[in-house]
């Protein structure tokens, strides 16, 4: 799969195995810019590790991944983030025992360079940058909370306001929704819907409705690979989705 500049992310032929288990096998898959895209696929179908190999979490064990036109296949996870790409991730990463606003703020440092007077100087434009981000991810006034009291929602959106903060162009979300309440699950396609144009978005979602009502592809693996990609309408009409996620075998039908 040859790369164009237009893409955010090419995937070309990765395969991932761990020991003798082939966890991903020739998975190809390419995101431009600005596109979203959702991987769905039932437990162990290969979606975090996929989203492993992209983010640089875990070396593949063949083929190439590109991203921004540069092949990155070897570059290790933090020299990726510096080339645009922020992730979040299934467990917490947050300090719990600083406030929301701490957690923002620190997120932001990591994109601050310069010398120390004028870093001093953009000190209050720093603080403006994380009300907006809370705002942006519906947390603005939850700002002074200690994120160890925020619920879970709460703190997954704020996770999301920390991966905003390093203004990625490609942000990859992995399971954003687990442990949500169907009202929480609203307000997250809301605010995945209202992200800026030109970010790339690569969802790996369990959650089919969520997948489904963000993504203008989709994609789905199951057992390593995958299966079929479509858009959200083919995927809900797919026969093959449906066997899949209610457990039957999975048929010839398309
Ligand atoms: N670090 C690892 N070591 C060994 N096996 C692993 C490792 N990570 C994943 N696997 C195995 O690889 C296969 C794919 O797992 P993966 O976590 O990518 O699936 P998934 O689609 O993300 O599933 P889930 O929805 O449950 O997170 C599974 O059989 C899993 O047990």
């Amino acid at each position: 799969m040859s790369s164009s500049f237009a893409d955010a992310l090419v995937v070309d032929d990765v395969s991932k195995h761990f020991g003798g288990l082939k966890a991903m096998r020739h998975v190809s898959m390419r995101l431009g810019a600005g596109e979203r895209v959702s991987v769905i696929g039932t437990n162990g179908a290969g979606k975090s590790t996929l989203f492993n190999c992209v983010a640089g979490a875990l070396p593949v064990s063949s083929g190439t991944i590109t991203l921004f036109g540069q092949d990155v296949t070897r570059w290790p996870a933090a020299r990726r983030a510096r080339a645009g790409l922020a992730r979040t991730f299934q467990t917490s990463r947050l300090f719990l025992q600083l406030t929301a606003a701490q957690n923002v703020y620190v997120a932001l440092g990591a994109q601050m360079k310069g010398h120390p007077l004028r870093l001093a100087r953009r000190e209050g434009a720093r603080w403006e940058r994380v009300a907006e981000l809370l705002d942006r991810v519906g947390l603005s006034g939850r700002g002074p909370q200690i994120v160890g009291d925020l619920s879970h929602g709460e703190q997954r959106q704020l996770e999301l306001a920390m991966a905003l903060a390093l203004r990625p162009r490609l942000l990859m979300l992995d399971e954003p929704a687990a442990g949500f309440s169907p009202a929480e699950r609203a307000h997250l396609v809301t605010l995945l819907n209202a992200l800026p144009e030109e970010m790339s978005l690569l969802l790996i979602e369990h959650d089919m409705d969520i997948a489904l009502a963000v993504a203008t592809r989709v994609i789905v693996m199951h057992d390593g690979e995958k299966l079929l990609e479509g858009t959200p309408d083919e995927i809900r009409r797919s026969e093959r989705v449906r066997e899949i996620y209610l457990g039957g075998a999975v048929g010839d039908a398309a």
